[in-house]
């Protein structure tokens, strides 16, 4: 008997492009939200965009926050509450929105995300990444009902968030082999669409990065549509398995060891090209995920990061024990192999 079934849960409304946060109101109007907005947002964004957005709407009520924390998801919760929100604005980076995507959710209230830097690709994802103890990865959370992404914003941010965000992308390819890996090893639960979707996403980046460049709104514009479309393979797969293996492992161990050293973007590109080692040795494809990054201006190398060699070897070898996903760090390497991956591939 067939008894498979889903539910992808998706945005309703996307909004990109220039000058579309102007937008907002009529994209919330049109989802036929009722009771009082409430901004969610972080010190940079405010300064940004935060009035931009409080023009539009009457009676909207605000919170800021700094670092994305089960404390912040609470202040958020808390302060909405008091404010008798009907729903919630999430202005800023991937920790205002993964704050105010878990804060949506225990309030079961709907969500708007309005992205300030095209950094991460859970703009529109239905994850939310919070670090809870010694643990860091997405949970299970409602995606935006609508998403507004002004280029305009994205392209004046510092380049390094963009070429963050150009990074979390290129990372898509071994967390895609690292998922059919699981799959074969382990019969994990393999979307076709989702992983033929996330690579195509990684493959179009690549194929345009040489368009990829600072202070260009077309830049801003490319980014963010791989951005939505890396999210929307998440929501499909109903996981973050298509955008998130073994690298974005190792950068949840950087997050801990050396918290705020580097943008998650960053962290996960370097934690590509050392993965990829793993998966298919010297002569693989590693050198291309190198090059792809390099192209796009982000870092290749520990020293990049701002992390020592030290660090990322200890990242490397206790990587595998964050969570219960099967990657190709298997029960965990050696130090012996991570050494070698990360100098053979001169990430140390
Ligand atoms: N849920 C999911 O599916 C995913 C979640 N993530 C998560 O997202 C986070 C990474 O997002 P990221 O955006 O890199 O991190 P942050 O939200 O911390 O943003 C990085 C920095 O950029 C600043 N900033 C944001 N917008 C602008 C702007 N327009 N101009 C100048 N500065 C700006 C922020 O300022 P300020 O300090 O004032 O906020 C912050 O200092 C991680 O926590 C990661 O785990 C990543 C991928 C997927
Ligand atoms: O960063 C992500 C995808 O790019 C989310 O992945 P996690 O599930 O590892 O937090
Ligand atoms: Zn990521």
């Amino acid at each position: 008997m067939f008894d498979k079934s889903t539910w992808i849960q998706l945005p309703r409304n996307v909004l990109m492009g220039h000058g579309v946060v102007d937008e907002l109101a009529d994209a919330v109007d049109e989802l036929y939200l009722t009771g009082r907005p409430f901004l969610v947002t972080s010190p940079t964004p405010n300064d940004i965009a935060g009035d931009a957005v409080r023009t539009q709407f009457d009676d909207i009520a605000s919170v800021t926050i700094e670092t994305a924390s089960f404390e912040s998801v609470e202040r958020v919760v808390d302060a909405a509450e008091a404010a008798d929100a009907g729903y919630l604005i999430a202005l800023g980076g991937g920790k205002v929105i993964d704050t105010a995507k878990m804060a949506s959710d225990s309030l079961d209230c709907g969500f708007v995300s309005v992205p300030t830097a095209a950094s991460h690709d859970g703009i529109v994802s239905g994850r939310s990444s919070i670090p809870e103890g010694d643990t860091r990865h997405s949970v299970a959370a409602d995606p935006p009902l609508a998403v507004v992404a002004d280029t305009t914003i994205l392209a004046e941010a510092p380049w390094e968030l963009t070429t963050a965000g150009c990074a979390d992308i290129i990372s898509n390819y071994t967390a895609v082999k690292d998922w059919q890996l699981a799959h074969r090893l382990k019969n994990a639960e393999y979307s076709e669409y989702a992983g033929a979707l996330s690579q195509m996403t990684a493959e179009m980046l690549v194929d345009n990065a040489e368009s990829i460049k600072p202070n260009l709104e077309e830049s801003a514009w490319v980014v963010v549509k791989a951005l939505l479309s890396s999210g929307v393979a998440m929501s499909i797969a109903d996981s973050s398995r298509p955008a998130s293996g073994a690298e974005h492992l190792f950068s949840h161990q950087l997050d801990r060891l050396v918290p705020g050293r580097a943008l998650h973007g960053h962290q996960v590109g370097v934690g590509s090209i050392v993965i990829e080692y793993l998966h298919s040795g010297e002569k693989g494809e590693w050198r291309d995920i190198r090059n792809a990054l390099d192209e796009v201006g982000a870092p290749t190398t520990a020293a990049e990061l701002g992390i020592d060699a030290e660090t990322v070897l200890e990242a490397l070898t206790t990587a595998h024990t964050i969570r219960d996903r099967y990657t190709i760090l298997g029960d965990g390497v050696s130090e012996e192999a991570a050494r070698e991956a990360a100098t053979f591939t001169g990430v140390i």
